[in-house]
């Protein structure tokens, strides 16, 4: 049996011994790789946290403390040291989530993988502790990336502020978000890490107790305990000392000892305190350490020895046919710029920062910057392209609104990773964007349905310099393309057939499965007229006049059902006194389990075969009965 395999709980590892505690390490990195090479997943920011993970469940006593994780991708160690050993099933169906979860563990308490949030989480429940006079310690790890969003800065004014409220920061600094991290924080992190005098004196605390290791714990202690003179001869003031934490390190996050030492001081603090690791990630992984854009963050499935993908890419990538277009854009353009929130490389701007190295902005995990700085560039004259995952524009939705479309500011947003994502789980879904955006006055959407639609409304969005413009496209590979028939209004027509009953209302990607579900109509003798709408906010006006013409609409959009394109296709019928119910199909009102993205698709019902059989069934039940039936009910799927 292993070090590992035999801790089951987190009190295991209390009486291991210094060497084993090594071993146990060793063991966990190999097992993370050969692991996460099977099933995908964050290698890299997992690499990075071995050590620190096990000082801390060797200092804290979890559940009872509460240990919580900022974005929770970095959470595996943990997961392993908390009675979750099985990985062969990560992030599928029905196997661990890449992510904290409750339902696995009392020792999770966050279900995240949105960046920023665990300093706020933890603020509350140390508050809640305080009120409810319990005992036991709240300790957040957050990433040096994680703590460029402004939600941590909210949250570190209010934990600075109550001197007597015992609550730990561990900083988990390992330079990098994906790519390293930038800004003046990221800059005042390098200077406490390698302030010179500082760096010496630390060097040669470790070289004394190498030479007397029998005294060297209580050597240790009292070094670290010299630390605040040291730093205050030799390092530059600190920022956190100056906002009202105590700041203890920079330590060596690899060195268990010296976590484990830096985490017992804090513990015994009576405020706040913030423990400043230092650590590499894809640490013991040279192929990760190798990796210059970004030390294999995450993975796909792979060879752990030659680091090859497994599973064979289905043709380009959404990603990489936007990345391609933006840059051809700006050599039109000079005045088209962008923007990524730490994900340069994950948008697809890569390229085009190569390209145009002054023209592209990383602003950090912080979203609601990058669409205020939007507004300020367009402002200045310029065309912003602000480039993020569709979850992640959530946060941004107040400046989108108040400061972009108010403006009438000629933003263009390029959401990757919309609809359903899968096996990043819940939170991870670009599944809301088209329903919280149907409220902002003057944007446009756009949701291609292939490369070329990509290509093409990109260069329509780009166009539109007095309102904002957004592009939404999923995960993966942009698929064939699929041929239009014709156009009506701004429409595509994908599909025609003589006297049609049912008028399909593609939503970008979901085109396919649009035209499948008709050919499956078209076997039980329903005809069908399939469009894309291109642009699905605002509703083309020459939809309603089209839907008159028809039994039944039915909208399917890789979005919530909830307020989504379907809704707006209803409305605007609705307006327009055409009385042809609507069937909405898209993602119900509930968050989705982790999975792969068709075996989540299919479980919601978002296939061709489920939608043909929806639609047929419900003309059988005698929806839509007769073309502009005046007694037509709208339908709610
Ligand atoms: C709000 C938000 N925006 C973007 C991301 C995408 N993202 C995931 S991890 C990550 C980098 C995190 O860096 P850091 O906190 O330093 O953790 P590390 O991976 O270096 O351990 C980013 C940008 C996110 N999770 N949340
Ligand atoms: C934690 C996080 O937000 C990202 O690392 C995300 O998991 C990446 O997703 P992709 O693998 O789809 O780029
Ligand atoms: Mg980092």
């Amino acid at each position: 049996m292993t070090i590992l395999e035999s801790i089951r709980q987190p009190r295991d590892l209390k009486a291991l011994t210094e060497a084993e505690l090594g071993e146990l390490s060793d063991e966990i990195r190999e097992f993370l790789v050969h692991a996460v090479a099977r099933t995908g997943g964050h290698l890299g920011p997992n690499l990075g946290v071995v050590e620190l993970t096990v000082a801390l469940h060797r200092v804290f006593e979890s559940p009872a403390d509460r240990i919580l994780w900022d974005t929770g991708h970095q959470s595996y160690v943990h997961k392993l040291l908390t009675g979750r050993q099985d990985f062969s099933k990560l992030r599928g169906k029905g196997g661990l989530s890449g992510y904290p979860s409750r339902e696995e563990s009392e020792h999770d308490v966050i279900e995240n993988s949105h960046a920023s949030t665990a300093l706020g989480w933890a603020d509350g429940l140390a508050k809640a502790r305080r009120v409810r006079g319990e005992k036991g310690h709240v300790v957040a790890v957050v990433g040096d990336g994680a703590l460029t969003g402004g939600m941590a800065w909210e949250a570190l004014n209010n934990i600075a502020a109550a001197k007597d409220r015992p609550l730990i920061v561990v900083v988990n600094d390992n330079e990098r978000s994906y790519a390293p991290t930038i800004g003046g924080l990221a800059n005042h992190l390098a200077a406490l890490r390698t302030t010179d005098g500082y760096e010496r004196v630390l060097a040669w605390g470790k070289a004394v107790l190498q030479r007397t290791p029998l005294v060297g714990p209580p050597v240790y202690e009292a070094l670290h305990g010299a630390k605040k003179g040291f730093k205050d001869a030799f390092a530059p003031q600190g920022l956190f000392e100056d906002l009202g934490l105590k700041y203890v390190g920079p330590i060596d996050g690899h060195d268990i000892r010296a976590v484990e030492s830096a985490l017992r001081r804090a513990k015994r603090f009576h405020g706040p305190v913030l423990v400043h690791c230092i650590t590499e990630k894809g640490r013991g992984y040279e192929p990760a350490l190798a990796h210059e854009e970004d030390h294999f963050h995450t993975v796909g499935v792979m060879d752990p020895l030659t680091c090859a993908p497994l599973v064979p890419s289905g043709g380009p990538s959404w990603t990489s046919v936007f990345g391609e277009e933006i840059v051809r854009i700006g050599e039109e353009r000079e005045d088209v710029v962008a923007i990524t929130a730490a994900m340069l490389h994950p948008v697809g701007l890569g390229p085009f920062a190569e390209r145009f190295p002054d023209r592209v902005w990383d602003v950090g995990i912080a979203e609601q910057h990058a669409a205020v700085s939007a507004a300020g560039l367009a402002t200045g004259g310029l065309h912003p392209v602000v480039a993020v995952y569709a979850t992640f524009l959530n946060r941004a939705f107040d400046q989108l609104l108040m400061d972009v479309a108010l403006h009438r500011c000629g933003v263009t947003f390029v959401l990757d990773r919309a609809g359903v994502t899968g096996t990043d789980g819940p939170s991870h879904n670009g599944m809301w964007d088209m329903s919280v955006l149907q409220v902002v006055p003057g944007l446009r959407i756009a949701a291609p349905r292939d490369a070329d639609q990509l290509r093409a409304q990109l260069r329509e969005a780009v166009a539109v310099d007095d309102a904002p413009t957004l592009l939404r496209f999923p995960k993966e590979s942009a698929g064939p393309a699929i041929p239009a028939v014709d156009r009506i209004g701004g429409m595509d027509v994908l599909h025609e057939a003589d006297d049609p009953e049912v008028l399909l209302v593609a939503v970008g990607v979901m085109a396919s499965v649009c035209l499948q579900a008709a050919d499956l109509l078209q076997a039980r003798g329903i005809r069908c007229t399939v469009v894309d709408p291109r642009w699905v906010k605002p509703v083309d006006p020459a939809l309603p006049p089209l839907a008159a013409g028809h039994r039944l609409v039915a909208v399917v959009e890789d979005n919530s059902r909830a307020a989504g394109v379907g809704s707006a296709v209803a409305l605007a019928l609705g307006d327009a006194e055409v009385d042809v119910p609507v069937r909405r199909f898209g993602i119900p009102e509930q968050f989705l389990a982790h999975a792969k993205r068709g075996e989540v698709l299919a479980d919601i019902g978002l296939t061709p075969v489920d939608v043909a059989g929806r639609i047929s069934a419900s003309l059988a039940a005698g929806q839509g009965l007769a073309k502009q039936s005046p007694d037509a009910q709208e339908h709610q799927a």
